[in-house]
């Protein structure tokens, strides 16, 4: 009898205890950031999430500022987020991969409160099909350009953050920056390297009251998309559909939430938070409910994650027998 009551009081209490070390010790701590009366500042605001993203921010009572290359569709941006929220949203047209540009129109732009790094270019093909100059487009502009925004715009957000109260810098990755999978050798080592540069950044500006959020979406219905569904290599689409396809405004919706609670790795549907709780490594975490998720189910995840490996080398195999 006396075991039972034992087995029964540790099974209540290794949890509880591993529950109250976690609360006690996650890092950095937990942090809310406001973006009502706030400059938010979004990349690739024309089209896709990003315009999304701008509408509910300026929805919810933000001055945005939204850069992209093409004038005519920032044009049409500004157009059509009035129409729907009453509201004026600045815009610059500028390349990321021109630092000088990025440089100018983030300094006319004023200080950023909130950052989102949300351009971003795909063209899957598997890696001896794809010119070397698609790699690096893919590489310059997802990467390198937002190492150039945030450089940009590093020094106008540290002034005076302790009298604007907490700072964001948002990075648009996907779920293939967090597992790499067919057909995006290029898309995901740019998306992957999102990642270290978050991780290392968040050291760097935790004491400016500067937080980070990493979004990982899964497909989603975006002109952006609709293009690249044109060319993505069959095995590229079967692998991607084992996550469910989201709306913009879902990805969007998710994508604020995280940035106000400002919550380090931002899934954005069901698939997204069991591929997250797998991934999540020496990641930030400041929820000690999640970081508890994590530290229970660990094995059980990395069990998950090799099912779904199996699977896709399954369909590999199937799709090279079949040609
Ligand atoms: N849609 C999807 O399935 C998924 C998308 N994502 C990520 O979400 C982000 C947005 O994607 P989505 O909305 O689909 O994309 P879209 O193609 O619809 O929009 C991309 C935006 O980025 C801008 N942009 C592209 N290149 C540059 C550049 N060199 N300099 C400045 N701005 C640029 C575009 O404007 P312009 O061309 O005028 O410069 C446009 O505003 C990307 O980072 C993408 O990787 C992640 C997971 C899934
Ligand atoms: C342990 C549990 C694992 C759970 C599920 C794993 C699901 C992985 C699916 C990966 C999908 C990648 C989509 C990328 C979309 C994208 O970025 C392009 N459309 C271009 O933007």
């Amino acid at each position: 009898m006396a075991e039972v009551y034992l087995s029964l009081f540790s099974l209540l209490f290794i949890p509880l205890f591993i529950l109250l070390i976690l609360f006690l010790i996650v890092r950095p701590k937990p942090v809310r950031v406001p973006i009502k009366n706030r400059h938010v500042f979004i990349t690739g605001g024309s089209s896709g999430i990003g315009l999304a993203l701008a509408r509910l921010c300026a929805q919810g009572g933000a001055d945005v500022t939204i850069l992209a290359r093409n004038a005519a569709r920032l044009e049409e941006a500004q157009h059509s987020i009035r129409l729907a929220t009453g509201r004026d949203v600045r815009a610059f047209s500028a390349d990321v991969r021109d630092y000088g540009a990025v440089k100018r129109a983030v300094e006319e732009a004023g200080p950023i409160d909130v950052l989102v790094c949300n351009h971003g270019v795909y063209v899957p093909q598997e890696l001896e099909e794809q010119d070397v100059e698609e790699i690096k487009f893919m590489i310059d502009v997802n990467l390198t350009g937002t190492f150039h925004l945030i450089k940009a715009a590093l020094p106008g957000m540290k002034t005076n953050r302790a009298g604007k109260g907490p700072g964001s810098i948002a990075i648009m990755s996907s779920q293939a920056g967090q597992v790499g999978i067919y057909g995006y050798t290029a898309y995901s080592a740019s998306k992957f390297g999102l990642k270290c540069l978050a991780e290392a950044l968040q050291h760097e500006v935790i004491a400016d009251d500067i937080h980070l959020s990493l979004i990982f979406p899964p497909d989603t219905e975006t002109p952006g998309f609709a293009e690249e569904n044109k060319r993505r290599p069959q095995l590229t689409s079967i692998i991607a559909a084992s996550s469910g396809a989201m709306k913009a405004e879902e990805v969007a919706l998710k994508s604020l939430k995280g940035i106000q609670s400002g919550t380090f790795m931002v899934p954005c549907n069901l698939e997204g938070k069991l591929l997250t709780v797998a991934t999540a490594g020496l990641s930030p975490q400041r929820s000690y409910v999640d970081a508890f998720v994590e530290v229970m189910t660990a094995g059980i995840m990395r069990l998950a994650g090799l099912v779904f490996q199996w699977n896709w080398f399954s369909s590999i195999a199937k799709w090279h027998a079949k040609k």
